[in-house]
């Protein structure tokens, strides 16, 4: 299981975070990453855990002022992208190109969706893996995988009959090793988080329960 922390623009500290996520994922043996702002990449890349963008555009280089360019990324540290997360959402055509400058700069790529129909939708388009995240859920409390498992093992399926490639990941309302565990259970590959980790006054702690479901 991937543990993927989304550290959206929560006032955390993404080097106190990163550090701890590095820290754990080499005690542990776990795949876990983190997925700053994209100002923060090259400094929580200098830690050495894992980075992610969360957001790269669908543009090459060019006039393209406020952009987040995948090579961009790539040279500042990243080595995946999320893409269409759900507060980031883009455009049909869009998420098609950002899949394809992650491509181009080398990026593993996630597409997120709503739902399963957008998860079969998403791998159509190609990525190395998808993630669930229904909305009302997202900052909750209670995980994904237990308050609508349904939808978990749905966008397996969904992705499945697309390209059984594709590996799907799930998230919102993840902060604990059972509700990693949990989502396994239901076929996902790994997890997407963010405020059981960003908000957590013991990031560290948080990190270490994490692992201890997968
Ligand atoms: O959006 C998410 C991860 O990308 C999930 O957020 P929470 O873990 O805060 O529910």
């Amino acid at each position: 299981m991937f543990i993927l922390v989304n550290l959206k623009a929560y006032p955390c500290d993404p080097i106190e975070v990163a550090t701890a996520a590095r820290d754990v994922a080499e005690a542990s043996g776990a795949r876990i990453a983190v997925s700053p702002q994209a100002a923060d990449l090259a400094r929580v890349a200098e830690t050495g855990v894992e980075t992610w963008a969360q957001h790269v555009s669908p543009n090459e280089h060019g006039s393209h002022t406020g952009s987040t360019l995948a090579e961009a990324a790539a040279d500042n540290g990243a080595e995946g992208t999320l893409i269409n997360h759900s507060e980031k959402r883009l455009k049909l055509a869009d998420i098609d190109g950002s899949v394809q400058a992650g491509e181009r700069a080398d990026l593993e790529t996630i597409v997120c969706g709503n739902n399963p129909a957008q998860i079969g939708a998403a791998a159509a388009l190609g990525p190395d893996a998808v993630a669930v995240e229904p909305p009302a859920l997202i900052g909750g409390d209670v995980s994904v995988a237990t308050a609508d498992p349904g939808i978990v093992e749905d966008a397996v399926a969904a992705a499945e009959a697309v390209d059984d490639d594709v590996d799907v990941f799930c998230g919102a309302g993840v902060s604990t090793g059972e509700d990693v565990a949990a989502a396994g259970d239901l076929g996902a590959a790994g997890v997407l988080l963010a405020s059981g980790v960003a908000k957590a006054d013991d990031p560290a702690a948080v990190l270490e329960d994490l692992v201890s479901g997968i």
